[in-house]
């Protein structure tokens, strides 16, 4: 008889590459008899790395050619970070399983200085994300936001450049990549809201395929799975992708679920944000309830500014 095997399409990059292999551990470890093959790919996101990700547009910018790969069989699954996935996926998949979240907090990383609080009137903050550079210039309006593009390990070196006097990233690509010693501090979540999906891996693959989600179903986490739906569902309402200035982490509590969300205009004049308590059976109506309320706060103007219909 033929050995099992499963094909993981990935992103090149150091963290693509790292969250795919954790992947294949698990199924190893999971299934000893498996064979499994990892199918390097590179997407337009990878490719576009001289203009900001808000300017570049187009869902899923980091997912198109791993989902085409196991649309013509070439690979099974695709493991992504969800704060990349779109919420539409092509038909024939889906993304069943989310892994258990890592740290969603974003990091201050800086060679000079200890925490955004610390840093002087003019300093230059690096971060390619608006929800990061909305909430950065509505807290803090005397520093200055720059763009940085790249992956995790080119980030680090244009701060080590001189280019920034500080840089914001996701603390689960820093921690993942042994980098968690460069992390200066934990920006708390009141401080920078994380994006939906921060910090948790999510595993693609195509509908009607039970004999690869029979593999995978044992990598499923219960408690991500709920927290990321909420944080989808009001991603969901509010039009959201890296294009907006949106935040939102949900958290269970008391064996409920709790969301708080944000949106705000990138210039940081004003920030809106709202949180509520569900029922962890059905976190999309506390996430679409989320969303509701920041639409009607302004945030139905933040998106009109951006050209979005709510
Ligand atoms: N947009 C790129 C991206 N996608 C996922 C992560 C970090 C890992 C994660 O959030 O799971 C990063 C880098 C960053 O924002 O610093």
């Amino acid at each position: 008889m033929m050995a099992e095997i499963i094909r993981i399409a990935t992103r090149t990059s150091p963290l693509a590459m790292w969250q795919a292999e954790h992947v294949a551990h698990r199924l190893q470890e999971l299934h000893p008899g498996l064979q499994i093959e990892m199918v390097g790919m590179v997407t337009r996101g990878d490719k576009i790395l001289d203009s900001p990700l808000s300017k570049i547009g187009g869902k899923g910018l980091f997912v198109k050619e791993l989902e085409v790969g196991m649309l013509e069989g070439t690979a099974d699954i695709a493991v992504h970070s969800m704060k990349d996935v779109p919420m539409e996926f092509p038909e024939g998949l889906h993304l069943p399983i989310i892994l258990e979240r890592e740290d969603p907090r974003d990091a201050f990383v800086s060679n000079r200085y200890s925490t955004l609080d610390a840093l002087p009137e003019g300093a230059i903050v690096g971060t390619s994300s608006l929800r990061r550079q909305t909430q950065i210039r509505a807290r803090y309006p005397h520093l200055q936001i720059r763009d940085l593009r790249g992956n995790v390990n080119t980030r680090l070196s244009k701060l080590d450049n001189g280019e920034y006097d500080a840089i914001i990233l996701a603390a689960a690509g820093l921690i993942r990549l042994e980098f968690q010693p460069r992390i200066t501090a934990y920006l708390s979540t009141e401080q920078s809201l994380p994006a939906i999906g921060q910090g948790a891996v999510g595993i693609e693959c195509r509908r009607n395929d039970p004999r690869v989600e029979n593999l995978l179903a044992p990598l499923r986490h219960a408690e991500t799975t709920v927290r990321v739906r909420a944080e989808r569902a009001m991603n969901q309402r509010l039009n959201g992708g890296c294009q907006v200035p949106v935040a939102g982490f949900a958290e269970l509590e008391d064996g409920g679920l709790r969301l708080r969300g944000l949106i705000g205009f990138p210039d940081g004049s004003a920030v809106y944000t709202c949180e509520q308590r569900g029922c962890v059976v059905d976190p999309e109506s506390l996430g679409i309830a989320v969303a509701e309320d920041l639409l009607a706060q302004g945030g139905d103007k933040v998106l009109a500014s951006l050209g979005i219909h709510a």
